[in-house]
């Protein structure tokens, strides 16, 4: 039997003006999950999560927790912990201030003493958020938003004000927390690896819609769109005529990470494929190398019939250089993208 979601969205519409930002959107979270919504600026991502907070209500559409429509509840009776881009924290309370604010009862001030244990922060406790690091501020935030036990947390760009050390440090104390205390979080970012590293799953948004959800591994390996392949990495973009288990490219035979036949497109990810002497696999001349430390990307010109440059992720020892020929080695598998008539059943006509 299926697990019952925390969160329910069913057919979420909104429009502000002439502009619908979004487009029935369904999806479901489930206990103790972290999910990651991602998507080019624009798309809705902010709404959605303003829609499941009660800031904003949809047009049409339900929002259920815990199986119980909370649609048409405010925000306060939702049970719905927040954590804004900016942190909003109060300036003029402390840490401590800041996280006992929204908490009721006698303990209250113990409660959120334990909240900024949890999170590492009890030696800053008297500290205002203009005497702490932009981390810091982070993890005050995070405390705030756990203390008062919340079913589920939004956070919405944590992380975009933080340099690049300390993004990757925090995220990572982060997800520690939401783990230890079991809390459902929806994760809102643009940022791919971010995506890709913190989330248990995640679901990229275009224009309105969810147009895939799955683990980071399913969404990166298997993407069923042109744009969800191009978002989550670079990738090869191939026409070719799916043989069942491979497909006829201008790279010659790629295997399929799922059977095809007929005309189709293929996403072949750039470590999918290695250079080779000349003289192996068809012909290409590299035009650009780009060196990342931990890795190399070639981009290389096919000198055969078809006229196409590909991408090839080598490792950064690989001694080609531009104006090389090199020969091209498929290593991976090729992924044939929906919408292109390509994804007959094996067997079929
Ligand atoms: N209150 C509002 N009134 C009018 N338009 C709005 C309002 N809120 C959002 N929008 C518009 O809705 C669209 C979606 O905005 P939203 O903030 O949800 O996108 P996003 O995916 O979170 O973008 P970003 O990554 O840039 O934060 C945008 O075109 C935005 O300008």
């Amino acid at each position: 039997m299926e697990r019952a979601p925390l969160l329910e969205l069913q057919g979420i519409r909104k429009r502000f003006g002439g502009l619908e930002v979004l487009k029935g959107v369904d999806l479901r979270v489930y206990p103790g999950e972290i999910l990651a919504l991602l998507g080019p600026s624009g798309c809705g991502k902010t709404t959605l999560l303003r829609v499941i907070a009660g800031l904003e209500a949809p047009d049409a559409g339900r929002v259920l927790l815990q199986g119980q429509d909370v649609t048409l509840l405010p925000p306060e009776r939702r049970g719905v912990g927040f954590v804004f881009q900016d942190y909003a924290l109060f300036p003029h309370l402390s840490a401590l201030g800041n996280v006992a604010f929204g908490l009721k009862g006698k303990d209250r001030l113990q409660r959120a003493q334990k909240a900024l244990e949890r999170v590492g922060m009890t030696l800053f406790q008297n500290r205002k958020p203009h005497e702490l690091s932009g981390g810091q501020q982070q993890r005050i935030a995070l405390a705030r938003a756990l203390a008062p036990g919340p079913k589920l947390v939004l956070l919405d760009e944590p992380f975009s004000s933080l340099d690049a050390g300390l993004r990757a440090a925090t995220r990572e104390e982060v997800r520690k927390v939401l783990k230890e205390t079991g809390t459902t979080a929806l994760l809102v970012t643009h940022d791919q690896e971010e995506a890709l590293s913190f989330a248990d799953r995640l679901g990229v948004m275009r224009g309105g819609e969810l147009l895939q959800v799955g683990t980071p591994e399913e969404v990166y390996l298997r993407p069923r769109t042109p744009f969800v392949a191009q978002f989550l990495g670079r990738t090869n973009l191939l026409p070719g005529e799916g043989k069942g288990g491979y497909a006829e490219t201008c790279l010659g035979p790629v295997p399929l990470a799922e059977p095809a036949f007929g005309p189709l497109l293929l996403s072949l990810r750039p470590e999918a494929l290695r250079l080779a002497p000349p003289g192996e696999g068809p012909l290409g001349e590299v035009v650009a190398r780009e060196f990342k430390g931990h890795d190399l990307t070639y981009r290389v010109r096919l000198l055969g019939p078809v006229d196409r440059e590909v991408l090839v992720q080598e490792s950064p020892g690989a001694p080609y250089r531009v104006g090389d020929r090199v020969g091209l080695r498929v290593v991976g598998e090729g992924v044939a993208l929906e919408g292109h008539p390509s994804k007959a059943p094996v067997g079929a006509d």
